[in-house]
């Protein structure tokens, strides 16, 4: 019974080559979030799509109002390329904003949850996570395979655990 849990528990997550078809979804402001992403699709061999957040959130202004804006839960005018319906799993990347989800991938989700069928979060912060995470699996809605913050100070380490999770989530249970 205890191997049979153990297959069960692993075989949704088996990621590589043809067993899951799987994409990894991404949001960043300054590159630290999409570097994640591009390192995690390249070892699962799994598609790519960045979401595009329409609304300027460069410069100081940007930044001001990047905060504000994920603080009041609001949502934005995004752009993104794949249909999350022709996927197995999706892995969901957002940076941390005052200790909460991105209006770029809150928006994301709002507009995509009913497609996910399997999800997978992960935020990157200088290491104040908050309750992003949680606000990601709260929007959802569904069950999430695994979640991680990733500190930006220690991505190498964050990515070699995250990769070692997803091929094996059942050292994680
Ligand atoms: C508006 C704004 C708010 C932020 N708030 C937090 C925070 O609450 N906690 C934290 O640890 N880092 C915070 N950060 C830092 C980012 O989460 C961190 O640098 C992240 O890795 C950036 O990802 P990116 O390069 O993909 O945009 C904030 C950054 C910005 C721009």
């Amino acid at each position: 019974m205890r191997d049979l849990e153990k297959t069960l528990l692993t075989l949704p997550v088996k990621l590589k080559g043809d067993i899951m078809k799987t994409l990894v979804v991404f949001y960043s402001r300054s590159g630290t979030t999409k570097r994640v992403a591009q390192e995690l699709a390249k070892a699962l061999g799994a598609d790519i799509d960045e979401v595009i957040d329409k609304k300027s959130r460069k410069g100081i202004l940007g930044f001001l109002r990047a905060g504000y804006d994920a603080t009041r839960g609001r949502t934005t005018r995004i752009e993104f390329t794949k249909d999350l319906s022709e996927y197995d799993v999706v892995i969901i990347g957002t940076p941390v904003w005052n200790g909460r989800v991105t209006p770029a991938i809150r928006t994301y989700l709002l507009e995509n949850r009913e497609n996910i069928k399997q999800a997978i979060f992960f935020a990157t912060c200088a290491g104040r996570p908050g309750k992003c995470l949680k606000q990601m699996e709260e929007i959802y809605g569904g069950k999430v395979l695994l979640r991680k913050v990733l500190l930006r100070k220690e991505l190498e380490k964050g990515i070699e655990e995250l990769k070692r999770n997803i091929e094996n989530p059942y050292l994680l249970l």
